[in-house]
């Protein structure tokens, strides 16, 4: 479902041409100092005729935009940043005003993420993007003009990224409070979420492919916040101010007009592919908890009924809200291939301090409502060959595993599919059951439990180094699934037994990360 379908920008030719910026138009140096008090949020303050013009013009969609709109208005400025007064709202961040007028959270909402395992460390990675061997900042030799100008400001910016998270976000929910109901009233951890997915997708601009994809999946994924295009401006104006306040020693008019153009290009592609899902996809569906099953202390299997028809592929994944939590998304794996029931489920491990794991293992009971967003990733069975199929799932990751599987089943060609199922302990592998039964009922697949930390009567060891003693493995496509270190290293060691890396599928490890709270 996720075939990105966007438009090039208007405007965004990349020619850096300053007199045509389509909607988002670079705003300049200001001529004076003041910051922008209440009283000149009038369009009138921008009219005198030196006065660059900021970058808030409302996007539209890309149907809104054809014809081509009459000329804007001229927009508010936002005072530079080294403008503010100590005691105005844009205050440093070091002098960040007070909890409650720093919203924790992201600016337009994070994508959601998975609880278990957060890894704070890591850059979001667009699923299909090649990891760079150097530093992400480090622009390569065929990078484009625009490409070396975003990236020297994010250069600049990496050591102090806290501050100009801090003082984005300051920024937008003072200049911009009709945005702070959008987000959850605390998600402190996942707060640098959006700046690093803009970041990343403008270390991306050269690539337009993958970038493309990226975005079109943030963009429909941001339906489900309630994302409209007209705060996509207002999120820029935010982040010209932080990097302008922050990037002092690499900021000049030059880079300024690339990040407009790079946030244009970003927020246009997001814009459009939400349009497009729009017509075809609700934002998100409530479902009711039908069936919870604890299948350990702190894993239970949920079971739901969404509130109309959820199409999906066995393999993908959802991002689901709690009563308990609003607006705080995490993602799940489907557990099943899509049912005749309609019936979904999913296994989730209660975290410490996840607030939606635990909620959903320890709270959540039939009859309680829960929303989902749209399926996404492309973890799927590629159903054009014959190839067989590897799987390696660890822990709760074997949930899209044993959808795989079942997917196999109905589509009723024999394909060896072999499923290496590993847990810390075997009191961990709570679906081995399951999982056995399945491999009883089918000749063809195979299920072998593989326990690192603790004695069991399967195989011992972690599952990459198990999957290493069996073979070969080059009639395989492999489907790895599980926490982040078990990807990266079992990715390692398919690639070490020969496995090409275009025949191994994983959800993206940006996907994996969870939000600690
Ligand atoms: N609930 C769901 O729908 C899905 C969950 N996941 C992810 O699966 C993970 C499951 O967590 P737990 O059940 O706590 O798993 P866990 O931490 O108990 O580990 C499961 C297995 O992975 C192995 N492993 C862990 N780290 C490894 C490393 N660095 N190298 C090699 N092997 C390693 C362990 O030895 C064990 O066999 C979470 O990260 C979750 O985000 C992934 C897909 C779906």
């Amino acid at each position: 479902m996720d075939a990105p379908t966007t438009t090039s920008s208007a405007g965004n030719d990349g020619g850096g041409n300053s007199g045509d910026w389509g909607w988002f138009t670079p705003s300049r140096k200001q001529p004076d100092d003041q910051p922008r008090s209440p009283e000149s949020d009038g369009a009138a303050d921008d009219r005198s005729a030196d006065r660059p013009v900021n970058p808030i013009r409302p996007a539209g969609t890309e149907a809104e935009r054809r014809p081509a709109p009459p000329a804007p208005a001229p927009a508010p400025p936002i005072p530079p940043a080294s403008a503010v007064p100590p005691a105005s709202p844009f205050a440093p961040a070091s002098a960040v005003p007070p909890a409650s007028a720093v919203p924790p959270a992201s600016a337009v909402p994070p994508e959601a993420g998975r609880e278990e395992h957060q890894r704070p460390d890591e850059a979001p990675t667009p699923q299909g993007a090649r990891p760079a061997a150097e530093s992400v900042f480090t622009a390569p030799e065929t990078a484009s003009p625009d490409a070396i100008l975003l990236r020297r400001t994010m250069a600049e910016i990496e050591p102090v990224s806290d501050k100009v998270t801090s003082y984005f976000y300051a920024l937008l929910f003072v200049q911009h409070p009709e945005l702070r109901p959008l987000f959850p009233a605390a998600m402190d951890a996942q707060r640098d979420r959006l700046f690093k997915a803009i970041l990343t997708a403008a270390r991306l601009i050269d690539d337009p492919d993958i970038l493309g994809d990226f975005l079109s999946r943030l963009g429909r994924g941001h339906r489900k916040y309630g994302t409209r295009p007209e705060h996509y401006p207002a999120v820029g104006e935010c982040l010209l101010a932080a990097l302008t306040r922050y990037a002092t020693n690499t900021w000049s008019d030059e880079a300024e007009a690339a990040w407009v153009r790079a946030y244009t290009a970003i927020s246009q592609i997001m814009i459009d592919a939400a349009a497009e899902d729009e017509l075809r996809a609700p934002a998100w569906w409530q479902a009711e908890v039908v069936g919870h099953e604890p299948r350990t202390a702190d894993i239970a299997v949920v079971t739901v009924r969404p509130d109309q028809p959820y199409p999906f592929l066995a393999g993908q994944y959802t991002s689901v809200e709690t009563p308990w939590w609003p607006r705080v998304w995490r993602h799940y794996s489907f557990a099943s291939a899509p049912r005749a029931d309609g019936l979904l489920s999913f296994h989730v491990k209660a975290v410490p301090a996840g607030w939606v794991s635990s909620a959903l293992v320890h709270r959540a009971r039939p009859g309680d409502v829960i929303r989902l967003g749209p399926p996404a990733g492309s973890m799927t069975v590629d159903h054009s060959t014959d190839n067989g199929l590897l799987c390696l799932g660890g822990g709760t990751g074997i949930a899209p595993i044993k959808a795989l599987v079942e997917d196999v089943a109905e589509h009723g060609r024999q394909r060896p599919v072999e499923v290496f199922y590993g847990a810390r302990s075997d009191h961990d592998l709570y679906d081995i059951d399951t999982m056995l039964r399945l491999a009883q009922r089918h000749p063809w697949l195979s299920v072998r439990p593989v326990v690192s930390d603790g004695p069991t009567s399967g195989l011992s060891g972690r599952l990459p180094d198990a999957v290493r003693q069996y073979g070969p493995w080059n009639a395989f496509d492999a489907y790895l699934s599980g926490p982040p270190g078990m990807i990266r290293s079992g990715v390692d060691a398919l690639m070490g037994v020969g496995v090409p890396s275009h025949r191994i599928r994983h959800d993206s490890i940006e996907e994996l990360m969870a939000a600690a709270e």
